[in-house]
């Protein structure tokens, strides 16, 4: 799915209504439709909940009313309250027109906020996209009062205050909602972490908008769900053989941290290669041969850490960094790596943390690299700590552009930068997943795509991405997200990746 600006949203509802045929009304009616239907699936009201909306000037506040009417038309008990104005919205003019009598509605007073009982569900339809400034005033003064009552509170298309993908001052009003719900695609807003608490669980309602109009906006943002990686995987061709799908390299481990030179390996094997080698120091020899039969080891000299590069000749992707340690000689054998190498590679972990504390490494970064730090390994990386959430989303395509490499920013929406400066946020997994040695399942994962020649770097990431968060969320399901551990995505790797394969094709 495409993350749209709040000026493309605009110009989608417009388009939409000439490639339709339909008034910016019917949409609105649409919209209003959606959430009715939403609401009473998913919050499933009795007829004696007070439900309280909370109508803003504009569009947004035109997508309360004409809800309104439709819960009342339903047998809700309803309460509109209005957000006075000087100017309305043409379509918010016509739904108040519509609104029954019977429907006590009222202007809201500063002197008198309405009393909001901890059963009663309110809907926050005051402002929408088009808020444009911070929210002052009685509305700042309304913000507030919702946000010190007990109430549940609903938000329409996004949390009155919030903006739709910029910063904002971190005092500024936002109502903080239960459940946000939104209209055809999502928000860039609701992916990052500052804005949880605003959002909380959101819902995207598909109202109908004009795929083709979709389809020709241009964005540098994207949201990928299973519609959008289904069939990515190419399927395995009946004479395929081992070296279809490449010969990995994994540099790991050190003294006290060979699990997560296990877990990535095995989360290698799980991801398809089709032979793996390890290199780890002479400690974790008998770690490895026992726990992962399928790859073969290599033993450093060094005992404790990794301080050699084998021949990279019969590689096709090298993975480097789970459980690495930053010992100098493991930094030499990092940078001789960077020098040398002319196959896909894959940086994790202690990798990232020694690129971080030798910054003139990264001009030997050869393109292409795949790097997946979270937030503080990529803090690390850049020298810089981040203002916010958005500017460390900027920091994050600047530094994909700037060393032409694919860099993932590991979280709960995991955002994958390109050289050519797109993004695209991963859909799946849960905080089950908020567990030691999940990052090396990660790194195991991608290698394995990696080496895959049938796959680009983008598919390769965007793969090992969804596919590592599925394998979260089906392991989840058996685990629940506190008994979950990182050797539980190992075992569902398998069949997260089939649910990716493409199907044969059939006339
Ligand atoms: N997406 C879709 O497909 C569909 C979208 N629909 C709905 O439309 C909503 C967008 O509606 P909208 O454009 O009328 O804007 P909305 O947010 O109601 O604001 C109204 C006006 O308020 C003003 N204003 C701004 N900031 C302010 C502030 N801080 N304090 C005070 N005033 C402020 C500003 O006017 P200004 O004062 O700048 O002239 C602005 O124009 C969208 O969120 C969704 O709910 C559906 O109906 C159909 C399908
Ligand atoms: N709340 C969450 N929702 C989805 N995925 C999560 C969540 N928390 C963590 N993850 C995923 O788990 C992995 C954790 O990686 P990392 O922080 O490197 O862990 P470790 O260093 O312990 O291996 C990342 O892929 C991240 O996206
Ligand atoms: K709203």
């Amino acid at each position: 799915m495409k993350l749209l600006s709040p000026a493309q949203t605009r110009a989608l509802d417009q388009a939409t209504s000439e490639v339709q045929g339909s008034t910016s009304l019917e949409l609105m009616e649409r919209a209003a439709t959606a959430v009715f239907d939403w609401l009473l699936t998913e919050l499933q009201p009795a007829y004696t909940t007070p439900i309280h909306l909370f109508c803003g000037p504009g569009n947004n506040g035109g997508d309360g009313l004409a809800l309104a009417r439709l819960l009342h038309g339903a047998g809700y008990a309803v309460h509109v309250w209005l957000l006075p104005a000087d100017r309305h919205s043409a379509d918010f003019a016509a739904n108040h027109h519509q609104l029954p009598r019977e429907i006590n509605c009222q202007e809201l007073d500063a002197a008198r906020l309405p009393d909001l009982p901890a059963d009663a569900v309110v809907v926050d339809a005051l402002f929408g996209a088009g808020l444009n400034r911070p929210l002052t005033g009685l509305a700042a003064a309304v913000v507030a009062h919702l946000n010190t009552a007990d109430a549940l509170i609903v938000a329409v298309d996004i949390p009155s205050g919030l903006l739709a993908d910029a910063a904002q001052e971190p005092d500024n009003p936002v109502v903080r909602a239960q459940y946000t719900v939104s209209f055809e695609l999502p928000k860039l807003a609701f992916l990052l972490p500052q804005n949880a608490g605003f959002v909380g669980e959101w819902y995207v309602l598909p109202i109908g908008l004009a795929a083709e109009v979709i389809h020709k906006t241009p964005v540098d943002n994207y949201f990928v769900d299973a519609a959008f990686m289904q069939g990515r995987l190419p399927a395995r061709t009946r004479f395929s053989h081992k070296g279809t799908f490449g010969h990995a390299l994994l540099l790991t481990g050190s003294r006290g941290k060979l699990g997560a030179a296990v877990l990535a390996s095995k989360a290698c094997l799980r991801g398809g290669v089709g032979l793996l080698t390890v290199q780890v120091p002479a400690v974790g020899y008998d770690v490895l041969q026992i726990s992962v039969p399928e790859a073969m080891t290599l033993t450093d000299s060094a005992t404790d850490f990794v301080t050699e590069l084998p021949d990279l000749k019969p590689y096709a992707a090298v993975g480097i960094g789970p459980g690495l340690g930053q010992e100098n000689a493991t930094c030499e054998a990092l940078r001789q790596l960077l020098k040398t190498a002319r196959v896909p590679l894959v940086l994790d972990a202690d990798a990232l943390n020694l690129l971080g504390a030798n910054r003139e490494l990264l001009a030997l970064l050869p393109p292409d690299s795949l790097l997946t730090p979270h937030p503080k390994e990529f803090e690390r990386l850049t020298g810089e700590p981040a203002r916010d959430d958005y500017h460390r989303l900027e920091q994050l395509r600047t530094f994909a552009r700037r060393h032409s490499c694919y860099c993932v920013l590991k979280g709960a929406y995991t955002a994958l930068a390109t050289p050519e400066g797109t993004t695209y946020f991963n859909s799946t997994g849960n905080p089950g997943m908020a567990t030691g040695g999940s990052g090396d399942v990660l790194t195991g994962l991608l290698l394995a795509l990696r080496a895959d020649k049938r796959l680009s770097t983008l598919d390769a990431a965007l793969l090992g991405l969804y596919a590592h968060g599925r394998a979260g969320d089906l392991a989840a399901r058996e685990t629940g997200e506190a008994g979950l551990v990182a050797g539980d995505l190992v075992r569902f790797i398998g069949p997260a990746l089939r649910e990716l394969t493409a199907l044969p094709r059939r006339l």
